[in-house]
Protein backbone atom coordinates (compact mmCIF):
# COMPACT_ATOMS: atom_id res chain seq x y z
CA UNK A 1 0.00 0.00 0.00
CA UNK A 2 1.32 3.18 -0.72
CA UNK A 3 1.89 5.60 1.80
CA UNK A 4 1.43 9.04 0.05
CA UNK A 5 1.08 12.31 2.11
CA UNK A 6 -2.55 13.87 1.25
CA UNK A 7 -4.68 17.00 2.23
CA UNK A 8 -6.70 16.18 5.39
CA UNK A 9 -9.95 16.44 5.39
CA UNK A 10 -12.99 18.08 8.18
CA UNK A 11 -13.63 13.76 8.50
CA UNK A 12 -10.25 13.10 9.19
CA UNK A 13 -9.15 15.87 11.50
CA UNK A 14 -9.98 14.16 14.46
CA UNK A 15 -7.85 10.97 13.51
CA UNK A 16 -4.98 13.31 12.17
CA UNK A 17 -5.63 15.60 15.74
CA UNK A 18 -4.94 12.27 17.37
CA UNK A 19 -2.05 11.16 15.33
CA UNK A 20 -0.27 14.55 16.28
CA UNK A 21 -1.02 13.54 20.26
CA UNK A 22 0.72 10.11 19.44
CA UNK A 23 3.88 11.79 17.72
CA UNK A 24 4.27 14.28 20.91
CA UNK A 25 3.26 11.48 23.68
CA UNK A 26 0.82 12.64 25.04
CA UNK A 27 -2.98 11.21 25.15
CA UNK A 28 -5.59 12.15 22.93
CA UNK A 29 -7.86 14.31 25.18
CA UNK A 30 -9.58 16.16 22.48
CA UNK A 31 -13.57 16.59 22.79
CA UNK A 32 -15.75 17.32 19.59
CA UNK A 33 -16.16 20.72 21.19
CA UNK A 34 -12.42 21.40 20.40
CA UNK A 35 -11.59 19.71 17.37
CA UNK A 36 -14.95 21.63 16.06
CA UNK A 37 -13.22 25.01 17.80
CA UNK A 38 -10.06 24.19 15.88
CA UNK A 39 -11.12 23.88 12.50
CA UNK A 40 -12.37 27.03 13.04
CA UNK A 41 -8.78 28.02 12.67
CA UNK A 42 -7.40 25.93 10.59
CA UNK A 43 -6.82 26.08 7.18
CA UNK A 44 -7.13 22.60 5.85
CA UNK A 45 -5.34 23.15 2.37
CA UNK A 46 -2.31 23.57 4.63
CA UNK A 47 -2.92 20.46 6.59
CA UNK A 48 -1.61 16.84 5.19
CA UNK A 49 -1.63 13.68 6.90
CA UNK A 50 -0.33 10.25 5.84
CA UNK A 51 -2.69 7.21 6.19
CA UNK A 52 -2.51 3.79 6.37
CA UNK A 53 -5.79 2.17 5.96
CA UNK A 54 -8.16 4.50 7.99
CA UNK A 55 -5.17 5.28 10.67
CA UNK A 56 -3.16 8.31 10.09
CA UNK A 57 0.27 7.73 11.28
CA UNK A 58 1.69 11.22 9.85
CA UNK A 59 0.74 14.62 10.39
CA UNK A 60 2.32 18.11 8.94
CA UNK A 61 0.91 21.70 9.02
CA UNK A 62 1.55 25.27 7.69
CA UNK A 63 0.38 28.09 8.29
CA UNK A 64 0.96 32.23 6.85
CA UNK A 65 2.91 33.84 9.24
CA UNK A 66 4.88 37.35 8.67
CA UNK A 67 8.48 37.03 10.20
CA UNK A 68 10.29 40.78 11.07
CA UNK A 69 13.25 40.96 9.23
CA UNK A 70 16.94 42.68 10.23
CA UNK A 71 15.92 46.72 10.13
CA UNK A 72 12.03 45.96 11.18
CA UNK A 73 10.71 44.98 7.54
CA UNK A 74 8.61 41.48 7.65
CA UNK A 75 8.89 38.69 4.83
CA UNK A 76 5.74 36.49 4.59
CA UNK A 77 6.83 33.09 6.29
CA UNK A 78 5.54 29.56 5.65
CA UNK A 79 5.76 28.46 9.38
CA UNK A 80 5.81 24.84 9.92
CA UNK A 81 4.20 23.15 13.06
CA UNK A 82 2.86 19.69 13.77
CA UNK A 83 5.04 17.67 12.10
CA UNK A 84 4.82 13.81 13.67
CA UNK A 85 5.50 10.27 12.32
CA UNK A 86 4.52 7.50 14.22
CA UNK A 87 6.61 5.00 15.90
CA UNK A 88 5.41 2.51 13.66
CA UNK A 89 6.18 4.11 10.42
CA UNK A 90 9.10 6.47 11.13
CA UNK A 91 12.29 6.40 9.32
CA UNK A 92 10.54 5.56 5.56
CA UNK A 93 11.11 8.94 4.52
CA UNK A 94 7.18 10.50 5.19
CA UNK A 95 8.28 13.48 6.93
CA UNK A 96 10.74 14.10 3.69
CA UNK A 97 7.14 13.64 1.22
CA UNK A 98 5.29 16.16 3.57
CA UNK A 99 8.47 18.71 3.31
CA UNK A 100 8.62 18.31 -0.42
CA UNK A 101 4.79 18.77 -0.95
CA UNK A 102 4.58 21.77 1.56
CA UNK A 103 8.32 24.00 0.48
CA UNK A 104 7.02 23.13 -3.03
CA UNK A 105 3.31 24.90 -2.62
CA UNK A 106 5.41 27.76 -0.18
CA UNK A 107 7.39 28.63 -3.31
CA UNK A 108 4.51 28.62 -5.36
CA UNK A 109 2.67 30.81 -3.09
CA UNK A 110 5.42 32.95 -2.99
CA UNK A 111 6.26 32.56 0.86
CA UNK A 112 9.89 34.09 0.72
CA UNK A 113 10.93 31.75 3.91
CA UNK A 114 9.83 28.35 5.73
CA UNK A 115 10.37 28.92 9.68
CA UNK A 116 9.93 26.40 12.68
CA UNK A 117 10.39 26.06 15.81
CA UNK A 118 13.01 22.08 15.88
CA UNK A 119 12.13 20.03 18.16
CA UNK A 120 15.51 18.10 17.68
CA UNK A 121 18.84 19.44 15.79
CA UNK A 122 19.04 17.20 14.05
CA UNK A 123 16.22 16.68 11.80
CA UNK A 124 15.80 19.66 9.96
CA UNK A 125 19.33 20.79 8.26
CA UNK A 126 18.32 18.29 5.27
CA UNK A 127 15.19 20.05 4.29
CA UNK A 128 17.55 22.95 4.16
CA UNK A 129 16.66 25.05 7.02
CA UNK A 130 19.29 26.66 9.42
CA UNK A 131 19.22 27.79 13.19
CA UNK A 132 19.14 31.76 12.79
CA UNK A 133 17.68 32.92 15.74
CA UNK A 134 18.66 31.37 19.18
CA UNK A 135 17.73 31.41 22.54
CA UNK A 136 18.41 32.05 26.25
CA UNK A 137 16.98 31.50 29.79
CA UNK A 138 17.94 33.16 33.08
CA UNK A 139 16.88 32.03 36.58
CA UNK A 140 17.52 35.33 38.76
CA UNK A 141 18.52 34.37 42.30
CA UNK A 142 16.10 37.82 43.28
CA UNK A 143 17.81 38.33 47.27
CA UNK A 144 21.43 38.12 45.13
CA UNK A 145 20.37 40.68 42.48
CA UNK A 146 21.12 43.53 44.85
CA UNK A 147 17.53 44.82 44.33
CA UNK A 148 15.89 46.38 47.68
CA UNK A 149 12.91 44.90 48.70
CA UNK A 150 11.97 47.87 50.36
CA UNK A 151 11.52 50.13 47.34
CA UNK A 152 8.34 50.51 45.79
CA UNK A 153 8.23 49.92 41.88
CA UNK A 154 8.54 51.07 39.46
CA UNK A 155 11.59 53.35 40.93
CA UNK A 156 11.78 57.16 40.11
CA UNK A 157 13.66 56.59 37.03
CA UNK A 158 10.88 55.71 35.26
CA UNK A 159 8.30 57.57 35.62
CA UNK A 160 5.65 55.90 34.47
CA UNK A 161 3.16 53.23 36.27
CA UNK A 162 2.60 49.85 36.58
CA UNK A 163 -1.52 47.90 36.93
CA UNK A 164 -2.54 44.52 37.16
CA UNK A 165 -5.15 43.72 34.10
CA UNK A 166 -7.02 40.59 32.96
CA UNK A 167 -6.76 38.70 30.03
CA UNK A 168 -9.54 40.26 28.22
CA UNK A 169 -7.30 43.84 28.91
CA UNK A 170 -4.32 41.86 27.15
CA UNK A 171 -6.28 40.85 24.17
CA UNK A 172 -7.13 43.99 23.36
CA UNK A 173 -3.92 46.04 24.31
CA UNK A 174 -1.32 42.87 23.19
CA UNK A 175 -2.12 43.34 19.77
CA UNK A 176 -0.80 46.71 19.46
CA UNK A 177 1.82 46.43 21.50
CA UNK A 178 2.91 43.75 20.18
CA UNK A 179 3.25 45.52 16.57
CA UNK A 180 5.57 47.72 17.99
CA UNK A 181 7.62 45.22 19.32
CA UNK A 182 7.92 43.52 15.77
CA UNK A 183 8.59 46.94 14.26
CA UNK A 184 12.35 47.15 16.13
CA UNK A 185 13.09 43.26 16.78
CA UNK A 186 14.02 40.71 13.55
CA UNK A 187 13.10 37.12 14.68
CA UNK A 188 9.51 38.22 16.00
CA UNK A 189 6.77 36.45 14.32
CA UNK A 190 3.37 37.14 14.23
CA UNK A 191 0.87 36.75 16.58
CA UNK A 192 -2.87 36.40 15.36
CA UNK A 193 -6.02 36.80 17.46
CA UNK A 194 -5.93 33.29 18.28
CA UNK A 195 -2.59 33.30 19.97
CA UNK A 196 -4.05 35.82 22.31
CA UNK A 197 -6.86 33.80 22.97
CA UNK A 198 -5.13 30.72 23.58
CA UNK A 199 -2.27 32.38 25.74
CA UNK A 200 -5.50 34.11 27.47
CA UNK A 201 -7.28 31.03 28.47
CA UNK A 202 -9.65 30.84 25.71
CA UNK A 203 -10.43 27.78 24.04
CA UNK A 204 -7.40 26.06 25.40
CA UNK A 205 -7.00 22.45 24.27
CA UNK A 206 -7.78 20.12 26.68
CA UNK A 207 -4.37 18.66 26.87
CA UNK A 208 -2.75 21.92 27.75
CA UNK A 209 -3.22 22.56 31.79
CA UNK A 210 -4.21 25.80 32.12
CA UNK A 211 -3.95 28.23 34.90
CA UNK A 212 -4.51 32.04 34.95
CA UNK A 213 -1.42 33.69 35.06
CA UNK A 214 -1.08 37.36 37.03
CA UNK A 215 -0.82 39.75 33.85
CA UNK A 216 0.44 43.41 34.27
CA UNK A 217 1.28 46.16 31.95
CA UNK A 218 3.83 48.78 32.06
CA UNK A 219 2.39 52.80 31.14
CA UNK A 220 4.79 55.57 29.87
CA UNK A 221 4.69 58.83 31.83
CA UNK A 222 2.33 59.96 28.84
CA UNK A 223 -0.18 56.78 30.00
CA UNK A 224 0.76 54.56 26.70
CA UNK A 225 0.96 50.95 27.31
CA UNK A 226 4.73 50.18 26.17
CA UNK A 227 5.70 46.92 27.87
CA UNK A 228 3.21 43.66 29.10
CA UNK A 229 4.54 40.96 31.70
CA UNK A 230 2.49 37.15 32.20
CA UNK A 231 3.91 35.23 34.54
CA UNK A 232 2.85 32.54 37.26
CA UNK A 233 4.08 31.88 40.49
CA UNK A 234 4.47 28.55 42.18
CA UNK A 235 3.41 28.35 46.21
CA UNK A 236 6.69 27.04 47.96
CA UNK A 237 7.68 27.51 51.79
CA UNK A 238 11.09 26.73 53.61
CA UNK A 239 11.04 24.77 56.69
CA UNK A 240 11.48 28.10 58.46
CA UNK A 241 8.61 29.68 57.29
CA UNK A 242 10.23 31.93 54.95
CA UNK A 243 8.59 32.32 51.65
CA UNK A 244 10.72 30.70 48.25
CA UNK A 245 8.33 31.24 46.01
CA UNK A 246 9.43 31.14 41.98
CA UNK A 247 7.94 33.39 39.49
CA UNK A 248 7.58 31.85 35.94
CA UNK A 249 7.47 34.66 33.25
CA UNK A 250 5.24 33.52 30.18
CA UNK A 251 5.17 36.67 28.12
CA UNK A 252 7.20 39.73 29.02
CA UNK A 253 7.57 42.41 25.87
CA UNK A 254 7.86 45.58 25.82
CA UNK A 255 8.63 48.58 23.00
CA UNK A 256 11.34 50.44 24.79
CA UNK A 257 14.22 49.36 27.48
CA UNK A 258 12.41 51.67 29.75
CA UNK A 259 9.59 49.72 30.04
CA UNK A 260 11.06 46.74 29.86
CA UNK A 261 13.42 47.55 32.62
CA UNK A 262 10.45 48.34 34.51
CA UNK A 263 8.72 45.05 34.45
CA UNK A 264 11.67 43.01 35.05
CA UNK A 265 12.39 44.77 38.16
CA UNK A 266 8.97 44.66 38.93
CA UNK A 267 8.69 40.63 38.61
CA UNK A 268 11.72 40.98 40.73
CA UNK A 269 9.82 43.10 43.54
CA UNK A 270 6.72 40.76 44.00
CA UNK A 271 6.96 39.91 48.26
CA UNK A 272 7.29 36.14 48.44
CA UNK A 273 8.90 35.66 44.99
CA UNK A 274 12.61 34.85 45.78
CA UNK A 275 13.43 33.60 42.06
CA UNK A 276 12.31 34.37 38.25
CA UNK A 277 12.64 32.62 35.54
CA UNK A 278 12.92 34.86 32.60
CA UNK A 279 11.48 32.29 29.60
CA UNK A 280 13.06 32.56 26.28
CA UNK A 281 15.10 35.91 25.34
CA UNK A 282 17.24 36.79 23.12
CA UNK A 283 20.67 35.78 24.26
CA UNK A 284 22.14 39.37 24.49
CA UNK A 285 19.16 40.46 26.26
CA UNK A 286 19.29 43.39 28.58
CA UNK A 287 17.73 41.65 31.66
CA UNK A 288 21.20 40.90 33.83
CA UNK A 289 21.77 44.68 33.42
CA UNK A 290 19.10 45.90 34.67
CA UNK A 291 19.87 43.90 37.75
CA UNK A 292 22.76 45.86 40.22
CA UNK A 293 24.29 42.39 40.49
CA UNK A 294 23.92 40.62 37.09
CA UNK A 295 25.70 37.42 38.18
CA UNK A 296 22.14 36.62 40.16
CA UNK A 297 20.65 35.88 36.77
CA UNK A 298 22.17 32.00 35.79
CA UNK A 299 21.67 31.03 32.16
CA UNK A 300 19.97 27.76 32.17
CA UNK A 301 19.09 27.13 28.57
CA UNK A 302 20.81 28.13 25.92
CA UNK A 303 19.79 26.37 22.37
CA UNK A 304 19.22 26.97 18.77
CA UNK A 305 15.53 27.78 18.43
CA UNK A 306 13.83 29.42 15.18
CA UNK A 307 15.39 27.55 12.08
CA UNK A 308 14.34 29.43 8.71
CA UNK A 309 15.18 27.95 5.14
CA UNK A 310 15.24 30.55 2.62
CA UNK A 311 12.78 30.25 -0.39
CA UNK A 312 13.58 33.02 -2.63
CA UNK A 313 16.87 34.47 -2.07
CA UNK A 314 16.84 37.85 -3.84
CA UNK A 315 13.39 39.13 -1.74
CA UNK A 316 14.50 37.53 1.31
CA UNK A 317 17.86 39.36 0.69
CA UNK A 318 16.51 42.62 -0.48
CA UNK A 319 13.81 42.86 2.78
CA UNK A 320 16.54 43.14 5.25
CA UNK A 321 19.20 46.15 5.61
CA UNK A 322 22.52 46.03 5.72
CA UNK A 323 25.39 47.70 8.02
CA UNK A 324 27.78 48.43 5.25
CA UNK A 325 28.31 49.37 1.73
CA UNK A 326 29.38 46.42 -0.22
CA UNK A 327 28.52 43.73 -3.20
CA UNK A 328 29.15 40.12 -2.91
CA UNK A 329 28.24 37.21 -5.40
CA UNK A 330 27.02 33.85 -3.32
CA UNK A 331 26.44 30.84 -4.79
CA UNK A 332 24.00 28.81 -3.05
CA UNK A 333 23.84 25.37 -3.08
CA UNK A 334 20.14 23.75 -2.59
CA UNK A 335 19.57 20.26 -3.13
CA UNK A 336 15.97 20.32 -3.89
CA UNK A 337 16.35 23.66 -6.58
CA UNK A 338 14.09 25.70 -4.93
CA UNK A 339 16.57 28.44 -3.80
CA UNK A 340 19.87 27.22 -5.78
CA UNK A 341 21.59 30.13 -7.99
CA UNK A 342 24.18 32.39 -8.25
CA UNK A 343 23.26 36.16 -6.75
CA UNK A 344 24.67 39.35 -6.54
CA UNK A 345 24.08 41.31 -3.96
CA UNK A 346 24.36 44.79 -3.60
CA UNK A 347 24.08 46.21 -0.18
CA UNK A 348 23.95 49.65 1.01
CA UNK A 349 22.76 51.23 4.50
CA UNK A 350 19.97 52.44 2.66
CA UNK A 351 18.53 49.12 0.31
CA UNK A 352 19.52 46.19 -1.52
CA UNK A 353 19.07 44.71 -4.89
CA UNK A 354 19.94 40.91 -5.00
CA UNK A 355 19.29 39.54 -8.64
CA UNK A 356 20.93 36.02 -10.23
CA UNK A 357 24.49 36.68 -11.96
CA UNK A 358 26.40 34.94 -13.91
CA UNK A 359 29.96 36.88 -12.13
CA UNK A 360 32.08 35.02 -10.59
CA UNK A 361 31.39 33.59 -7.12
CA UNK A 362 32.83 34.88 -4.03
CA UNK A 363 31.01 32.93 -1.36
CA UNK A 364 29.44 29.19 -1.76
CA UNK A 365 27.37 27.83 1.11
CA UNK A 366 24.35 25.66 0.94
CA UNK A 367 21.03 27.74 1.41
CA UNK A 368 21.21 25.97 5.08
CA UNK A 369 23.98 28.56 5.86
CA UNK A 370 22.40 31.21 4.16
CA UNK A 371 19.34 30.51 6.78
CA UNK A 372 21.78 30.64 9.69
CA UNK A 373 23.41 34.12 8.18
CA UNK A 374 19.81 35.71 7.46
CA UNK A 375 19.31 37.48 10.52
CA UNK A 376 22.69 38.08 11.42
CA UNK A 377 22.73 36.22 14.54
CA UNK A 378 26.01 33.72 13.21
CA UNK A 379 29.57 35.07 11.89
CA UNK A 380 30.30 34.04 8.59
CA UNK A 381 34.08 33.75 9.54
CA UNK A 382 32.79 30.78 11.73
CA UNK A 383 31.14 28.85 9.19
CA UNK A 384 34.31 29.07 7.17
CA UNK A 385 36.66 27.99 9.80
CA UNK A 386 33.76 25.11 10.12
CA UNK A 387 34.00 23.87 6.36
CA UNK A 388 30.20 24.99 5.93
CA UNK A 389 31.07 28.51 3.84
CA UNK A 390 33.77 28.46 1.19
CA UNK A 391 35.48 31.67 0.41
CA UNK A 392 35.96 31.97 -3.41
CA UNK A 393 37.76 35.36 -3.72
CA UNK A 394 40.30 36.60 -0.82
CA UNK A 395 38.54 38.73 1.94
CA UNK A 396 35.04 38.02 1.05
CA UNK A 397 34.53 36.38 4.38
CA UNK A 398 35.06 39.37 6.03
CA UNK A 399 33.05 41.48 3.77
CA UNK A 400 30.12 38.59 4.03
CA UNK A 401 30.03 39.36 8.21
CA UNK A 402 30.91 43.22 8.15
CA UNK A 403 27.36 42.80 5.83
CA UNK A 404 25.42 40.44 7.70
CA UNK A 405 26.11 40.98 11.50
CA UNK A 406 23.35 42.88 12.77
CA UNK A 407 23.73 45.10 15.96
CA UNK A 408 21.48 43.41 18.38
CA UNK A 409 20.74 39.32 18.03
CA UNK A 410 17.58 38.22 16.80
CA UNK A 411 14.65 37.17 19.12
CA UNK A 412 11.83 34.61 18.23
CA UNK A 413 9.93 35.25 21.57
CA UNK A 414 7.57 32.45 20.40
CA UNK A 415 7.17 28.53 20.19
CA UNK A 416 4.77 27.58 17.17
C1 LIG B 1 8.26 21.83 13.56
C2 LIG B 1 7.89 20.65 14.44
O1 LIG B 1 6.76 20.24 14.52
S1 LIG B 1 9.14 19.87 15.33
C3 LIG B 1 8.46 18.32 15.85
C4 LIG B 1 9.10 17.15 15.16
N1 LIG B 1 8.43 15.96 15.66
C5 LIG B 1 8.93 15.18 16.65
O2 LIG B 1 10.03 15.39 17.13
C6 LIG B 1 8.01 14.09 17.14
C7 LIG B 1 8.75 12.74 17.27
N2 LIG B 1 9.45 12.37 16.03
C8 LIG B 1 8.76 12.07 14.89
O3 LIG B 1 7.54 12.15 14.82
C9 LIG B 1 9.58 11.63 13.68
O4 LIG B 1 10.70 10.95 14.14
C10 LIG B 1 10.03 12.78 12.77
C11 LIG B 1 8.81 13.55 12.28
C12 LIG B 1 10.96 13.76 13.47
C13 LIG B 1 10.81 12.19 11.57
O5 LIG B 1 9.93 11.48 10.75
P1 LIG B 1 10.45 10.28 9.79
O6 LIG B 1 9.33 9.99 8.86
O7 LIG B 1 11.02 9.22 10.62
O8 LIG B 1 11.57 11.03 8.98
P2 LIG B 1 12.13 10.55 7.58
O9 LIG B 1 12.03 9.04 7.48
O10 LIG B 1 11.53 11.35 6.47
O11 LIG B 1 13.63 10.95 7.82
C14 LIG B 1 14.39 11.69 6.93
C15 LIG B 1 15.81 11.69 7.43
O12 LIG B 1 15.87 12.36 8.68
C16 LIG B 1 16.49 11.53 9.66
N3 LIG B 1 15.81 11.80 10.93
C17 LIG B 1 14.50 11.93 11.09
N4 LIG B 1 14.23 12.21 12.38
C18 LIG B 1 15.42 12.27 13.03
C19 LIG B 1 15.79 12.52 14.38
N5 LIG B 1 14.86 12.76 15.32
N6 LIG B 1 17.09 12.49 14.69
C20 LIG B 1 18.02 12.23 13.73
N7 LIG B 1 17.72 12.00 12.43
C21 LIG B 1 16.43 12.02 12.09
C22 LIG B 1 16.23 10.12 9.15
O13 LIG B 1 17.15 9.22 9.69
C23 LIG B 1 16.39 10.31 7.67
O14 LIG B 1 17.78 10.38 7.36
P3 LIG B 1 18.32 9.98 5.90
O15 LIG B 1 17.66 10.94 4.94
O16 LIG B 1 19.78 10.18 6.04
O17 LIG B 1 17.87 8.58 5.69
Amino acid sequence: MSLDPRTVTVSDFPDWLRAVSTGFLRPYVATEEEVAVRLTHTDLARVQGVFDGDRCVATFRSFAQDLTVVGGATVPADAITAVTVSPTHRRRGLLGRMMAVDLAAAKERGDVVASLIAAEYPIYGRYGFGPAAWSTEWEIDVPRSGLDPRRPVPDEADGGRIDLVDGDAVRKLGPELHGRLAARQHGVVSRDARWWQRSTGVDVPAHETWTEPFYAVHRSVGGEVDGLIAYRADDHWGDAKQPLNKATVSDLIAATPAAERALWRFVCSVDWITTVRSGYRAPDDLLPFFLPDPRAARVVTQADFLWLRLLDVPRALEARTWSADASLVLEVHDATGLAEGRFLLEAAPAGASCAPTTRSADLALDVRELGTLYLGDESVARLTALGRVQELRPGAVAVADALFRAPRRAWCPDVF
